[in-house]
């Protein structure tokens, strides 16, 4: 293992997922003081801009890069940082990427409810158990809705944003089990050894955020 170089006391590291959360948390962290961009299509994985190094993951990645240290913070959606089941400080809801993790089945489907397939097994086995539902989960990694479509599963647990995916495959959401958007977390140990850099960036980003729903 390399060893990390050494860096200036007020020099942060931020993990930012890939994909639809990227380009609203550089500009919302640009608006927050922090002048960014990441070009879209680029295959650098490591961004340097003046006092912030940015590291480019996928959202799954986000939460153990900032519990262990190796990222002093980052942003990345509610639902994956549940089920992560990391252990991080959570100080800002900014609202963007709002959407719910929900059961869904086919409509009309009616029978006992014994496979489910998701991307969020924890999460889903949290729910079943809470309702004494002795199903299985299986782990999928994308298009998740057509488990349920070809049977491969009885009911997914996957995101629901505007209903379009379900109306398209004749899917109905059955319960709904939290509602998520973007969060700004922070590793512990970070938030006290970079207090001078995050409080402000906090403070700020506070102000920024615009509430889920709102
Ligand atoms: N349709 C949607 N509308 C709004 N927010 C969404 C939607 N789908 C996902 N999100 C939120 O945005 C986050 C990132 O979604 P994105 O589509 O970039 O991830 P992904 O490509 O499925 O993940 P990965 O490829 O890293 O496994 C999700 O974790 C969720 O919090
Ligand atoms: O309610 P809607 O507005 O239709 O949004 C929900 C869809 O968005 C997400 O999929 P995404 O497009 O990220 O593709 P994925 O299945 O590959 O993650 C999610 O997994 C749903 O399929």
């Amino acid at each position: 293992m390399t060893p990390a170089p050494a860096r200036a006391p007020g020099h942060l590291i931020l993990a930012l997922p890939k994909g639809r959360i990227m380009q609203e948390a550089t500009a919302l962290l640009s608006r927050a003081g922090l002048p960014m961009s990441v070009p879209e299509g680029s295959r650098a994985l490591r961004h340097e801009f003046p006092g912030v190094t940015v590291l480019e993951l996928r959202n799954q990645d986000v939460p153990v890069y900032v519990d262990l240290g190796v990222a002093d913070a980052g942003i990345v959606g509610k639902d994956v940082l549940l089920e992560s089941g990391r252990s991080v400080y959570e100080p800002v809801d900014l609202g963007f990427a709002a959407c719910r993790l929900s059961l869904i089945r086919e409509v009309g489907a009616t029978g006992p409810v014994r496979r489910v397939g998701t991307k969020y097994p924890r999460m889903a086995r949290e729910y079943l158990d809470a309702r004494g539902i002795p199903a299985e989960t299986v782990k999928l990694s994308g298009n998740i809705e057509l488990a349920a479509l070809t049977g491969l599963a009885d009911a997914v647990v996957d995101l629901v944003q505007t209903g379009s995916t379900l109306r398209a495959n004749n899917l109905e959401e059955v319960d709904v089990l939290f509602h998520s958007s973007a969060r700004f977390i922070v590793n512990r140990a970070a938030l006290k050894l970079r207090r001078e850099r995050l409080r402000p960036l906090i403070e700020r980003l506070r102000e920024l955020a615009v509430p889920a729903g709102a």
